[in-house]
């Protein structure tokens, strides 16, 4: 799936050392100003969010510090939130959607994840052999497969975390990221977001609204659970099950192999090809035009949401809190199907087909596309 603005790109990843200097540095700076104290106007609103949700920081024993979750928009209900969990596992989600009236199960098995999180482990680090093309890795690693392990890793898996399959200069990129090796973004709880997941009038299962939702409206924020360079090469495809298996924690994998694939086969690849969004990555300087999208990212919550040309969501992805998000559009009633555009939707009706179908191999019958 593509970004609204953004499709994958076969950029090249020629960097020269300065190019990587400058980049590093530039994170540092907003790094730095991500660690300012917070502003007087953030307490006041972090103080009225933490009223807001007294009945959830009750329940959910967590110690996440604000430097942690640093990120200073402040004005986004899901931001922000010192007592926050990222609990959106697959089977608290399927529970969200099959008991939405019972939030308490899920409080208590948000604790536990919670527990282990703040018990804290060393990042995890590691190789992969050397497939043998990484002419520009000046890392001094040999793992052309190059994995780098966004956020924070737990060996009991019960942590949020990104797992990037990348090349050495994107990776060199990615890890001067200010909140390279620390926790991302974690929501408050998964019931404050006003979606659950129900079978789909246009294929298995999709989002749908709790509740009305105003337009402008953010329905939440989530970390990818993986990212992978664009395209998705053949020989990061042979290795991909392989991969996840020996690198991806348990919690990951689950999530992954959760969700749909529309390929032949059962392997974690095509479902990864099913699920990906492109995302819009700050241009780097040697980048050609249109190059921005040079990583997919797979979501737990934002993959699920089936297609339309006429989509009441958009996808948004702000590379500097590392998140995603979905904004409506539209006004969407309770109940409706929430859907996000997959291809270009500016482009005419038969290139959209088109895409569609080789990409994700089905016909849109949406109500710009019509019965085929
Ligand atoms: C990211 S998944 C969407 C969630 C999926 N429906 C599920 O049950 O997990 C993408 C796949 O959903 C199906 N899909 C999405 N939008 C569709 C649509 N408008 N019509 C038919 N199939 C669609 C296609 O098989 C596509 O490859």
């Amino acid at each position: 799936m593509s970004s609204s603005e953004q499709s994958g790109t076969g950029a090249e990843d020629q960097m020269s050392p300065s190019d990587i200097a400058a980049l590093e540095a530039a994170f540092m700076e907003m790094l730095s100003s991500l660690e300012q104290p917070a502003s007087t106007t953030t307490r006041d609103t972090l103080a009225a969010k933490a009223s807001t949700t007294k009945a959830i920081s009750s329940k959910v024993k967590l110690g996440l510090r604000a430097s942690d979750i640093a990120f200073p928009s402040a004005n986004n209900i899901y931001d922000h939130s010192p007592s926050a969990a990222f609990v959106l596992d697959n089977k608290m989600l399927n529970d969200f959607a099959l008991a939405p009236r019972d939030p308490g199960l899920q409080m208590e098995q948000s604790d536990a994840a919670v527990g282990e999180f703040m018990r804290g482990r060393s990042l995890a680090k590691g190789s992969y052999p050397n497939s043998g093309s990484a002419p520009n890795d000046r890392s001094g690693e040999d793992n052309a497969a190059c994995l780098l392990f966004f956020g924070a890793v737990d060996d009991d898996d019960s942590v949020p975390w990104t797992f990037v399959i990348c090349d050495p200069a994107r990776r060199r990129f990615l890890r001067a990221h200010p909140l390279y090796k620390k926790r991302l973004f974690v929501e408050p709880h998964h019931s404050a977001i006003p979606l659950y997941i129900a079978a789909s009038g246009v294929h298995h299962e999709g989002l749908f609204a709790t509740r009305s939702i105003a337009k402008d409206e953010v329905l939440f924020r989530e970390p990818p659970l993986f990212l992978i360079i664009i395209p998705l090469e053949a020989r990061l495809a042979m290795q991909f099950d392989k991969l996840t298996r020996e690198w991806m924690p348990k919690r990951t994998q689950a999530a992954l192999d959760a969700l749909h694939t529309c390929w032949p086969g059962n392997d974690r690849f095509g479902r990864a090809r099913t699920n990906i969004i492109g995302l819009d990555l700050p241009a780097m300087p040697q980048d050609p035009p249109r190059a921005g999208t040079v990583l997919g990212g797979l979501f737990q919550l934002a993959s699920r949401a089936n297609h339309s040309c006429a989509a009441n969501v958009g996808f948004d992805w702000d590379y500097k809190t590392f998140q995603g998000s979905f904004k409506a559009n539209r006004v969407i009633e309770a109940g409706e199907e929430i859907f996000f555009a997959y291809c270009d939707v500016n482009a005419p009706k038969e290139v959209r087909r088109e895409e569609l179908l080789r990409k994700y191999r089905f016909k849109c019958t949406c109500t710009r596309c019509g019965e085929i």
